[in-house]
C-alpha cells in the first residue's frame, strides 16, 4: 500500500489587491504627516493605517509607514509617483519608497551545510505564511540541494573558492543581480565583500546565531558554553561590509544551564534562529523595517 504524505496545507499567500505601502523618511518638521495624507486623498487614495516615529521631536528624523487602498491601483500608480515625487522628493527633500501589497517580494536565500533556518522559510512561503516568492537558492556546498529541489525551487551550488571568493560572487551576482527584491543569508558561512554588497543592489538579512554584540563571528555557541553564559539567542541583521554590525532587525533569546553542553546549546538555539529569521524576514517583506543609521525603525 502507497502512503501518500499529506502535504504541508498551504493556507494560500492571501495578497490585498489595490493597496499599496508608502515609506517615507527624512528631516523631521511640523506639517509632515499632513503633505503625505493630502498628497494620498488627492490621488484617490484611502489611508488604510498609519505609523509614524521621530527619533527627537526637537529636530530628529522623520519615519512613517502608510498602508493605503485606491480603486484600480495598477492605473493610479504613475500619477501617484509623479504626485509624491513633487510634493515629498523635490518639496520637503524627503525619501519615499511605494510598493504595491499585491506583489510578493523575491527573496534569494544562500546557505551553506546547515538547514534549519534554509526549510523553515520555505515552509513558511509553501503554506503562504510570507509574501514573498523564492526563485532559486544558492549554497557552497550540495548538501540542501535535494530538499530544496523537493520544494520545487532551482538549486545551485556555488563552491566559495576558498581564499579568492572574488569569483564564487561575480557567480552570485550573475545569478541575482536584477532578479531578486532581497538576498536572506541562511546559516551562510561565507563573508561577503563590499563590492557584492554593492553589486548585488538590494538589502541582504543575515541571521547571527548569537546574541549580538555577543560572540560576532564564526563559532558562537562554542564561545558562549567557554563562557558560561545562561542565555543564548540569535540577531537578524542587514548586512554591510563590517561583520555582523549591520542594523539590527530582531532578536531573541533562550535561557540555558551548566549542563548544557555546546551542542545543546546549537540544537536549542537552532529554535531560536529560525523564529527570529522568520520573524524578520516577514516584516521585511511587508515593508515594515527602514533603517536609521545603525539602528532600524520597526512599524
Ligand atoms: N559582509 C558580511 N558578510 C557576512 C556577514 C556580515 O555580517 N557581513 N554575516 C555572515 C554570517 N556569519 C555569522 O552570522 C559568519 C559567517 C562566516 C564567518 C567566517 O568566519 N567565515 C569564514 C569561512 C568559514 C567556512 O568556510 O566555513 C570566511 O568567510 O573566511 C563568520 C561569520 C555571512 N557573511
Amino acid at each position: 500500500m502507497t502512503i501518500v504524505a499529506p502535504r504541508t496545507p498551504n493556507l494560500g499567500l492571501r495578497l490585498p489587491s489595490d493597496e499599496g505601502v508608502l515609506l517615507v523618511h527624512g528631516e523631521d518638521r511640523p506639517g509632515l504627516v499632513r503633505a503625505i495624507s493630502s498628497a494620498l486623498s488627492e490621488n484617490g487614495a484611502n489611508i488604510v493605517s498609519l505609523d509614524q516615529h521621530t527619533d527627537d521631536p526637537e529636530g530628529g528624523r522623520f519615519f512613517q509607514r502608510t498602508v493605503f487602498h485606491v480603486n484600480d491601483y495598477a492605473a493610479v500608480r504613475p500619477a501617484l509617483e509623479e504626485s509624491l515625487a513633487k510634493l515629498l522628493g523635490k518639496g520637503l527633500g524627503l525619501t519615499w519608497t511605494l510598493s504595491d501589497r499585491s506583489v510578493p517580494k523575491r527573496v534569494a536565500i544562500l546557505a551553506s551545510t546547515s538547514d534549519h533556518c534554509l526549510l523553515d522559510l520555505l515552509w513558511r512561503q509553501r503554506r503562504g505564511e510570507i509574501a514573498m516568492t523564492v526563485p532559486l537558492v544558492i549554497a557552497n556546498h550540495t548538501d540542501v540541494a535535494d530538499d530544496v529541489r523537493s520544494f520545487g525551487i532551482p538549486f545551485v551550488h556555488v563552491p566559495s573558492g576558498g581564499v579568492d571568493k572574488s569569483a564564487a560572487e561575480a557567480r552570485i551576482v550573475e545569478l541575482l543581480k536584477g532578479n531578486v527584491d532581497l538576498v536572506v543569508l541562511a546559516r551562510y558561512m561565507q563573508i561577503l565583500s563590499g563590492d557584492f554588497l554593492e553589486q548585488i543592489g538590494v538589502p541582504v538579512i543575515n541571521i547571527h546565531h548569537s546574541f549580538l554584540p555577543a560572540f560576532i563571528g564564526a563559532g558562537p555557541y562554542r564561545k558562549a558554553k567557554e563562557r558560561g553564559v545562561k542565555l543564548i539567542g540569535a540577531t537578524a541583521h542587514y548586512v554591510t561590509q563590517d561583520l555582523d554590525e549591520g542594523p539590527i532587525i530582531e532578536q531573541d533569546v533562550v535561557r540555558v544551564t551548566h549542563s548544557d553542553t555546546a551542542a545543546d546549546l546549537q540544537r536549542r538555539g537552532a529554535d531560536v534562529e529560525r523564529a527570529v529569521l522568520a520573524r524578520a524576514v516577514t516584516w521585511h517583506c511587508q515593508d515594515r523595517v527602514m533603517r536609521n543609521g545603525r539602528e532600524t525603525v520597526v512599524f
